[in-house]
């Protein structure tokens, strides 16, 4: 044991680094408590959005306080990550990321007044009118109360049929200057259809925008706004439940979802048999006030996100949830409670509100409308006949044929059984256009083409939901309705009789009405009672359904649209519904490419000038190199003259003259000429009234010409025979001779018509093989 002058001797010399060493263990240890107790204080802090029962803390200040205080000012941010699981709970969202809450975006709505300026959109559709007629009135009103406010630009009004739904839906259009930026406000005034309208595409396209993976979560959200407004009818459906505004409805939760529930004004709905006009002009005083608002700087105030209010914008939440279900791609874009996915049956929630006493009452959020069980979907007709598609397609001339299927007369059809010439699928192919019936088993299709005058009253859709009619009975339909057709030419002078005598037994079927035949799940069968009668098929098809394509069994000529060289153009051009529409279009060209040696294959370019024509040749000949179609039919477009084809943006301008279609002709041969195919392609023959070229494979080039007919009778002979057989094998005769390239192209057997039937002497028509020679036309 050391003694105590021992003890003080240590003491005296190590007493300099005990005592440090002291000092340093106390400060970090006061250190470290303090950092701890910071964190701690932190976590008492609970986590944004609130989807489920506000707890009495919260109600009584708790959360809503936290904004309150930051509101006033306090410049805080709050990391949500960090909050411990027992917080997490109360607020079943769980959110990664920060608060700005000093300058929440709700309250000023992204506005900036020194250099923004508020642009209405008023989105409108409508089918008899009625909404058409309410939206010009509300952008009319609209212009005129705004125009005092320097900040907001004139209102316009757009329609859902004609505007292309990726310009505005899935991002605001763009704008572009130094000193001011355009911010949009949404206004979209719907009627609600249970048929299939344009309306089904568009609220499909908001579905698909904000379940698609490669695109935000609200792709929308530098909207300064929106709100729907619903017209619906509630004689015919007197409650919501039961499908009254339901389309504006959807489209309201859509919209929701994509601007990040950016709902400034709520959805409005009216009865067109009843408060209709005082329920939208309530609605277009709301929104006027909201746009008043926004340009004074005021922003979208209480009830839309960052203002306050939580419980709406997680309810929407969890109905998306319930909407991914079976969609595979769909990704969970937030973490929600699995529970609150059940509140579908209202009977088994009473069950477990039961067994759980202590558990919290249920928040009822009317804004919302997931709390109901969805009605069993009832398997719509694709046009019924209460529909105005029905209506507007049979005052065109079409017969509609059970639910989906539609024939008519071209005017082809009746030239021919007056003797005044035949399409030029008589001139290329041999077929005698009074003996062909046009047809479709689907007046549905999957493009909105620019040059299609059906668009607006043809139902559209990406993919077949509608009732199927068997194809045994859309066949004895669709010949019974030709035949019916044919019979009322019987008095109209200039028939033939036995032109018409002939005409009364049906060879040729032109499935290209309007629509996509192979949509039909049952093509095949159609086509084989075609086959089975010697009825020849000549089938078109829109290159955007490769699998049903590549199932398709051959017919006698298989056609696929090219009506664009490139993706940009395709897209403008066709605007297509599928969004991986080039994917699709090119495995159809690969899918074709293989079936050129088993039928007869053919591309059909349709040019429209200022859309695809200009410097697309090589385009089209890198396409060409990859099908090898049998034949290329290249088309100028036809001019329809209706509103709807004004308004799809097309006018005579667009019409090329058969000059500049022979010019495009000539650079689209040298340009295959350069790629070398083998075997190459030449121009085989025109027909120059239609402004229409043939370009052939040398395949179909003999010793004696070129033969771009076809033996019908072979061709059913090989059919039936049932073993393999290649277009080859039922080429027909030479191509006859007036039908040539630089002949024509007009049977001069026939008589030519001017547009009121007068005859033609003889005159000049522009042909081909040589750069516009003229031809003396007897
Ligand atoms: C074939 C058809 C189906 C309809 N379906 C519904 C419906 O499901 N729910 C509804 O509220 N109104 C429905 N209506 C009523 C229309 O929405 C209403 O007449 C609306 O005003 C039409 O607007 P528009 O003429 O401007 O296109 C339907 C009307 C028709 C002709
Ligand atoms: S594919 Fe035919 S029917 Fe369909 S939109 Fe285009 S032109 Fe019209």
């Amino acid at each position: 044991m050391p003694d105590a002058a021992e003890l003080l001797y240590l003491w005296h010399t190590y007493r300099l680094p005990v005592l440090l060493a002291a000092v340093a263990v106390f400060a970090l240890v006061r250190l470290t408590l303090r950092a701890r107790g910071k964190r701690e204080k932190t976590a008492t802090i609970p986590p944004p959005g609130s989807p489920g029962p506000l707890s009495k803390d919260v109600k009584d200040g708790g959360w809503p306080d936290v904004l309150g205080d930051s509101r006033e000012g306090k410049d805080e941010v709050v990391s949500v990550s960090e909050q411990p699981p027992t917080r997490a709970k109360a607020g079943p969202k769980r959110v990664t990321g920060v608060i700005r809450t000093k300058t929440s975006p709700s309250r000023d709505a992204g506005f900036d007044l020194t250099r923004d300026e508020l642009q209405p959109l008023l989105f409108f559709s409508s089918l008899s009118g009625t909404t058409e007629k309410a939206a010009s009135k509300l952008v009319a009103d609209l212009q005129a109360s705004t125009e005092a406010a320097p900040n907001v630009l004139p209102p316009k009004l757009l329609d859902l049929a004609y505007i292309d739904y990726d310009d505005y839906f899935i991002a605001p259009p763009k704008t572009s200057s130094e000193k001011r930026s355009i911010k949009y406000f949404y206004l979209i005034a719907i009627p609600t259809y249970n048929i299939d309208t344009v309306l089904d595409n568009f609220l499909e396209h908001l579905r698909e925008t904000h379940h698609d993976f490669r695109i935000d979560t609200a792709p929308l959200s530098a909207l300064l706004g929106y709100s729907v407004f619903g017209f619906g009818n509630k004689e015919g459906w007197p409650t919501e439940a039961e499908g009254f505004c339901s389309q504006a409805k959807e489209a309201d939760k859509w919209m929701a979802k994509l601007t990040g529930r950016k709902r400034a004004f709520p959805l409005g709905m009216g009865d067109v048999n009843g408060d209709a006009a005082e329920r939208f002009d309530e609605w277009g005083m709301g929104v006027e006030d909201v746009i008043r608002d926004i340009s004074a700087g005021r922003g979208l105030g209480e009830g839309v996100p960052g203002s306050g209010d939580a419980v709406e914008s997680d309810e929407e939440d969890v109905e998306d949830a319930q909407d991914s279900e079976g969609d595979t791609q769909a990704q969970p874009k937030v973490q929600r409670p699995k529970k609150r996915a059940d509140l579908g049956d209202l009977e088994d929630l009473g069950r477990s509100v039961q067994k759980d006493p202590s558990s919290a009452p249920i928040t009822i959020d009317f804004t919302t409308y997931s709390s109901s069980k969805k009605p069993t979907p009832v398997v719509k007709e694709m046009v019924p006949k209460s529909s105005p598609t029905y209506t507007a397609l049979t005052k065109q001339g079409y017969t509609i044929v059970g639910s989906h299927s539609g024939v008519k007369i071209c005017r082809w059809t009746k030239s021919a059984l007056r003797g005044r010439g035949s399409c030029y699928k008589y001139s290329f192919y041999g077929i005698k256009s009074h003996l062909c019936m046009e047809t479709t088993p689907s007046l549905s299709c999957s493009n909105k083409c620019v040059f299609c005058w059906r668009h607006g009253t043809n139902p559209v859709g990406t993919t077949w939901r509608w009732q199927v009619d068997p194809p045994e009975a859309i066949y004895a339909g669709v010949t019974a309705g030709h035949y019916r057709k044919i019979k009322m030419m019987k008095g109209v002078p200039g028939v033939r009789a036995e032109r018409f005598a002939e005409a009364m037994r049906i060879r040729h079927c032109a499935l290209s009405l309007v629509g996509e035949p192979i949509f039909y799940p049952h093509i095949n069968e159609f086509t084989a009672l075609l086959h089975a009668d010697r009825i020849s098929s000549f089938l078109v098809c829109n290159a955007q359904h490769p699998d049903q394509l590549a199932a398709l069994k051959p017919v006698t000529q298989l056609y696929v649209s090219i009506d664009a060289s490139n993706k940009e153009s395709l897209r403008k051009i066709d605007r297509p519904l599928h969004r991986d529409f080039w994917e699709r279009f090119t495995r159809c060209l690969d899918i074709l490419r293989a079936k050129r040696l088993t039928q007869r294959t053919v591309f059909r370019l349709t040019l429209v000038k200022g859309f695809n024509i200009d410097d697309e040749a090589e385009g089209y000949a890198d396409l060409v190199a990859r099908g090898l179609p049998c034949f290329v039919e290249v088309k100028g477009v036809t001019y329809c003259g209706t509103s709807t084809s004004a308004a799809a943006g097309l006018t005579m301008q667009n019409v090329p003259f058969y000059g500049e279609v022979c010019a495009f002709v000539d650079a689209l041969v040298a340009a295959l000429a350069r790629r070398s195919l083998d075997p190459p392609y030449g121009i085989a023959a025109e027909h120059a009234h239609s402004c229409c070229v043939l370009i052939a494979s040398t395949r179909f080039l003999k010793p004696d010409g070129w033969h771009t007919t076809i033996d019908y009778d072979r061709f059913f002979d090989c059919l039936r025979a049932g073993t393999a057989f290649a277009p080859e094998d039922y080429m027909g005769p030479p191509t006859p001779e007036w039908a040539l390239w630089g002949n024509g192209g007009f049977d001069p057997r026939d008589e030519r018509v001017d547009r009121k039937g007068r005859p033609k002497g003889p005159q000049s028509v522009p042909v081909g093989g040589g750069g516009g020679r003229v031809l003396e036309v007897a």
